[in-house]
């Protein structure tokens, strides 16, 4: 379970993004909202790279301030778009996460497979195109054994066979263990490869259920 509390996030004195109290329980939630309507904000603050006032608390025990590294340890994030060092290769940068993630087994063969990315994960990223690179980011945003999954724009530069393999990884990590999986999009939700998804509305500076 995610708390937020008199969660507060400004730039430059202008507040983008307010919220009282929020609760997120285990579950996949699409988070919508326009373009400059703080969705990327609201994933950063989670994810921990971005300042805030205000308390987020995970599973009633991890401050984000307060008990950071744990709490990064199990929240995975994956960027709107992605950058990453051009000289290291895709396996060598899944290595980096694991190592961050105290990962020993082969875990990231079943989604380097499935996503069919094993003849260039062993080229330098500078070579690879933005879909590519998505698909990295997607991969690392899965290893370890993550609670919380934070995905912004996912869809963006996916191609459209990807996208179900996208969601079955979601199904399949929400089947394995409770893990609150957030996906960002300025799109609607279309339904019927996701199990229960609920939509979570970005708008006037605030969120809310879209009930
Ligand atoms: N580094 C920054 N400095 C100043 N203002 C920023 C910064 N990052 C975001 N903003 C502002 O915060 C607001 C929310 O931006 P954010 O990127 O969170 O929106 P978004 O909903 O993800 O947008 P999009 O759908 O276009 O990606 C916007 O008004 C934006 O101009």
């Amino acid at each position: 379970m995610l708390q937020i509390k008199n969660f507060r996030k400004s730039y430059n004195s202008h507040v983008v993004l307010q919220i009282d109290t929020f609760t997120i329980t285990p579950g996949i939630y699409w988070v919508r909202g326009s373009n400059g309507s703080g969705k990327s904000t609201f994933l950063k603050a989670l994810a921990g790279i971005t300042s805030f006032e205000g308390d987020i608390i995970l599973n009633e025990r991890l401050n984000i301030k307060k008990q950071s590294v744990a709490y990064r340890s199990v929240v995975n994030f994956a960027e709107a778009e992605p950058i990453f060092p051009e000289f290291l290769t895709g396996i060598e940068l899944i290595r980096l996460f694991k190592s961050a993630k105290n990962v020993s087994s082969h875990q990231e063969d079943f989604y380097l497979e499935s996503m069919h990315m094993t003849s260039y994960v062993n080229d330098p990223v500078s070579t690879y195109s933005s879909g590519m690179l998505k698909k990295l980011s997607l991969v690392l945003a899965f290893l370890g054994r993550p609670t919380c999954i934070l995905l912004d724009e996912p869809l963006t530069t996916l191609d459209v066979e990807s996208l179900p393999i996208l969601y079955s990884w979601i199904a399949r990590q929400c089947h394995q263990q409770e893990t609150i999986v957030l996906l960002s999009s300025h799109q609607a939700f279309e339904g019927g490869l996701l199990p229960t998804v609920q939509e979570i509305v970005v708008e006037h500076t605030t969120i809310r259920y879209n009930s």
